[in-house]
């Protein structure tokens, strides 16, 4: 079914998810993610960069000018909708809109040697928060840790083969958490039907504790013994060699 993206077609619906499939040979499929991905990281510096800079005001309406035009260049040609989920060639799931890993989002910050991994039980990901996180002063919003959580559990659950949707997330802020690396593990602690019972922890760059976090995930009516495709991370060990392994160019 044609959605009015020449590179995708509408594949299937599952419950709330459509699955939209590539068109686009994997060679092709592969060239294009480079140079999506490339092009988020340098939205992503622009962003860092716009944050911070301290030139003077006739450069800045100048920049702000270039900006627009740029953003127009972009628009020539684009999708209405979100990206929501592509098949892959190898039928895995491109979730490239995600706000917390997408490979198209400039705000994701778990992508790339940062992205989210997995074991056998559950997930972890080591995180660059740097200041287009900020919350406190110098330290990290707990509205981002929180999404980092939320996605992070959903990571986890899949990583053991319970997957689910967030139903309850609850935080506990520690101490503030300073700007810059963190680290977070989330774990699969009590099947019970269709919900499942997780636990998270994140750490600073130094190792310390700065918050933990319970959810109660629940695998969805609509979910249930359903062929819905689920995304796949590599394993933890991954991050021991390639570290430049970008999870989400397949
Ligand atoms: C396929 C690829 C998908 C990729 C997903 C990526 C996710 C990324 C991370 C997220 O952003 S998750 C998004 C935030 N979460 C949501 O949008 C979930 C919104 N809520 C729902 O969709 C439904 O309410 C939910 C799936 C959680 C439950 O609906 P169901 O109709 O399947 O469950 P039901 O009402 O039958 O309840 C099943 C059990 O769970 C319990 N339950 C459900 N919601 C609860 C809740 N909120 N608090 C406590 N218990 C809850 C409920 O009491 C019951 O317990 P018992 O079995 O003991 O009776």
């Amino acid at each position: 079914m044609t959605n009015g993206d020449p590179s995708t077609d509408d594949d299937r619906q599952t419950g709330l998810v459509t699955y939209s499939r590539t068109l686009l040979a994997p060679a092709e499929l592969a060239r294009r993610d480079r140079a999506y991905a490339a092009l988020t990281e340098a939205v992503r510096e622009l962003c860092d960069a716009q944050l911070r800079t301290e030139v003077d005001l006739e450069e800045v309406g100048a920049v702000a000018a270039e900006v627009r035009a740029v953003t127009a260049r972009l628009l020539t040609s684009a999708r209405e909708r979100s990206f929501g989920i592509e098949l892959g060639h190898d039928g895995g799931a491109r979730e490239h809109g995600n706000a917390v890993l997408g490979l198209r989002n400039p705000f994701a910050c778990a992508v790339g040697a940062r992205a989210m991994f997995w074991d056998d039980r559950g997930a972890r990901a080591t995180l660059e928060l740097g200041a287009l996180y900020e919350g406190p002063p110098g330290c990290v919003h707990g509205g981002v840790l929180a999404l980092v959580f939320d996605q992070l559990f959903t990571e986890a659950a899949a990583a053991v083969g319970q997957v689910g949707m967030t139903a309850e997330l609850t935080v506990a802020y520690r101490r503030p958490i300073p700007l810059g690396t963190v680290t977070v593990d989330a774990w699969l602690e009590v099947v019970d039907g269709r919900k499942r019972r997780m636990h998270a922890t994140c750490h600073d760059g130094d190792g310390n504790l700065t918050a933990e976090a319970e959810a109660l995930l629940v695998l969805p009516r609509w979910l249930e013994g359903s062929d819905a495709i689920w995304p796949k991370r590599p394993p933890v060990d991954a991050l021991d060699g390639d570290v430049s392994l970008d999870p989400s160019v397949t």
